[in-house]
Parts: structure tokens; sequence; C-alpha cells
């Protein structure tokens, strides 16, 4: 793996906490670049932070624009971090918690206080410079939060569920604004998240994390599409996954798949060999027609167990010979019957086949 001129490059960081391994982590993050970390409870994610920063000390190399940090304490490693919960000082005004950001950074004082304009000025709390942390809504404390570590002009920003007490409303703006302030000041951020449709909606590029080593790094729509494994599959939200049987390989991005009585051409992994697979059908894959005729669940005909309004679509369960498959649908009037019986079509181009 090569050092980057610019950005974060992690390289076989590894480390032991108790029971808990990170293995060999690597990745780089562009200047600009937000890549997200997802995985279960436990996985690691919060240890991977802390190692980048220096609060965890770790096996393994962390360069920042080609330096190697490894060695180089917390403060001085020129990353910034941001949490869950704020850590304001409950004494000091706004604008005042967000100078303390600077108070080791030794700033003239004229500078200083351009800075500290400029960093309100991006977040957008100007308005509030006089203020008190209690006075605070839970995503304008987390603003000043942001605005404190933003001030210091890191080259790293590592977000450990930023978002998660913020009431969801607020959500959209302030990921709006970090990312402005990513692509502005050309940091490297790696942002943790459990919020999937937060992790896809700000991400350049998400890492899977699952027991302390990061099992696949992809593009937001190439993971979801295009998961290297089950575990993968599941973590991302997908929900219909069947074991399958590869029974020919048409090229080398497609493979002939049988499930129960269907045989079907679908994208897979390059390596996918013939023989027992796993599939991955999206519920947007899938269309759903009347099949008022069927006396049987048979083939590609199911029965309707479940349907209601979910939001922006239709979501149905449907009871199949091979197992219950779920369908969203976006433009219907109403829920399915329940009880009707259905043709289920596959649109093959989203399906996906991996290893077993
Ligand atoms: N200082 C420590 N000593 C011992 N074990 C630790 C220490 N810090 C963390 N761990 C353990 O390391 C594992 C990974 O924790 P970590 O917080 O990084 O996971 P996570 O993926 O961020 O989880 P969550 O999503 O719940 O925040 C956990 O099993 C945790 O109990």
């Amino acid at each position: 793996m090569s050092i980057s001129p610019y950005g974060l490059t992690v390289r076989d960081l590894s480390l032991t906490l108790g029971e808990f391994s990170l293995h060999g982590v690597s990745f780089h993050v562009a200047p600009g670049e937000i890549l997200v970390v997802v995985g279960p409870s436990g996985s690691g994610k919060s240890t991977l932070l802390h190692a980048i920063s220096g609060l965890n000390r770790s096996e393994g190399s962390v360069f920042i624009d080609a330096v190697d940090v490894s060695g180089v304490p917390p403060e001085q490693r020129e990353t910034g971090m941001v949490f869950q919960n704020p850590v304001l000082f409950p004494k000091l005004s706004v604008r005042e918690n967000i100078g303390y950001g600077l108070d080791d950074v030794r700033q003239r004082d004229a500078k200083r206080s351009d800075l500290i304009d400029i960093a309100m000025a991006n977040m957008n709390i100007s308005a509030l410079a006089g203020n008190q942390p209690s006075t605070l809504s839970g995503g304008q404390s987390q603003r000043v939060a942001l605005a404190q570590t933003l001030v210091r002009r890191p080259k790293v920003l590592l977000l450990d569920e930023p978002l998660s007490h913020v009431e969801v409303s607020l959500r959209r703006d302030i990921r709006r604004d970090v990312k402005e302030q990513v692509m502005r000041g050309r940091l490297a951020a790696v942002y943790v998240t459990h919020d999937l449709e937060e992790a896809f909606l700000i991400a350049d590029r998400v890492a899977v994390m699952r027991n302390g080593r990061i099992v696949q790094i992809d593009a937001p729509m190439s993971i979801y599409r295009r998961p290297r494994s089950r575990f993968v599959a599941e973590l991302l939200g997908q929900e219909n996954i069947l074991a399958a049987m590869v029974i020919a390989r048409p090229d080398q991005d497609h493979a002939t798949v049988r499930v129960g009585r269907n045989e079907a051409t679908i994208p897979c992994e390059r390596g996918l060999r013939i023989g027992p697979a796993t599939l991955a059908l999206p519920p947007e894959s899938l269309t759903l027609e009347s099949a008022p005729d069927a006396s049987e669940i048979v083939g590609s005909v199911g029965q309707v167990i479940g349907s209601a309004f979910a939001g922006s679509k239709t979501q149905t369960e449907i009871e199949m010979e091979i197992g219950t498959l779920v369908a969203h649908e976006w433009d219907r009037e109403a829920p399915r019957t329940i009880g009707a019986r259905v043709r289920l079509d596959l649109r093959a181009e989203r399906g996906w086949v991996m290893e077993r």
C-alpha cells in the first residue's frame, strides 16, 4: 500500500484492549473525502477513531499528509474529534467555548478573534456567540462542538456518531454543513454512525467493520448492491437474502442460480464458483403482479401475508415456496390485500450473488 502525499493513510493498525483486538486495519482517506465506518456494536469503530487520534496506543502506522504521526502525541497530530455528546464548558459562552479550542495553539489576539468568527459563521452559529451552553438545543450544541474542533484547522476530522443525539429534523442541515466544511477545508474525515440512511447520505465511501477488522470498503451504491458477504448485506439493510445454487457462469460477471424451482441469471462477484451461494434480492428488485387464478404457492407465485404504507413506498411481504420475501412498490394507491396471490418478477440486474 503506497502512502499518498495528502490525506490520511492508516496502515496495518492493530491493538488489543482486554478481550478486543483491532486487526491490521488499512485504508486511505483523500482530502475532502468522508469515509463512513459502520459495524455492529463492539466491532471497534470508536477504538479505530481513538487509534487514529492517538488516544489509543496501537501498532502499525498513521500518516497525515505522508508524515508518519504514529509516535506523535494526540494533541500534536492535527486531528480533530467530535463525539456523540458535545463537550462544552457550561460557564463559558459559545464564543469562549470555541476560543478555548485555540488556547494551546497560541494565536495572536487579532487573528484568534477572526478564526473564531469564521468558525462560527461556517457552522451557522454566529447569532449564538454570547449564549451559554445550557440555552442551546442538542443540534446547536453539536454545531458549537464542531466549530470548536474546526477552528483549530485539523487536517483529519474524526466524528463518532455526531448526530445520534440530534433531533432528526435538524440532522440534514448539520450533515450538509459538515460535508461542506470537509470539502472546503480539504479535510480527510472518518465518520462513525449506526444510522444507515445517514451513512449512505454523507459517505463518499463506506467501510464495514466486524470484530476489529474492515471486511469491505467501497462507494455507497457499490457496497449496497455488491456486498461481499451475507454479513455486509444484512448490516446494510438488505432484506431478502437466500441460499441458492450456482449452476452456471455464463460470463465472469454473471451467475445462473437456482432457488427452489426458479432459475435466473444475476450479476455476481468475479471469483464466484459453481455450487452453493448466497443470493441477495433487494426489495426494489422485485415486481409484483396480481395472479388471481393461482391456487397454489408455487414457483414465482406467492401469497401476500403483509402489506402496509411505509412512507414513500408500500412494503409488501410475500410468502413464497422459497421463504418470505419483501418487495417495495413506489406508486401504489393502497396496500395489497392480505391473502391475495401475486406473481413475482425479478429485475435480475438488481440482484447479487456472493459466496455462501
Ligand atoms: N479501554 C478498554 N479496555 C478494554 N476493552 C475495551 C476498552 N475500550 C473498548 N473496549 C472494548 O473494545 C470493543 C470495541 O469497542 P468500540 O467502542 O470500539 O466498538 P464500537 O464499534 O464503537 O461499538 P459501539 O457501536 O457500541 O459504539 C468492545 O468490546 C469494548 O468493550
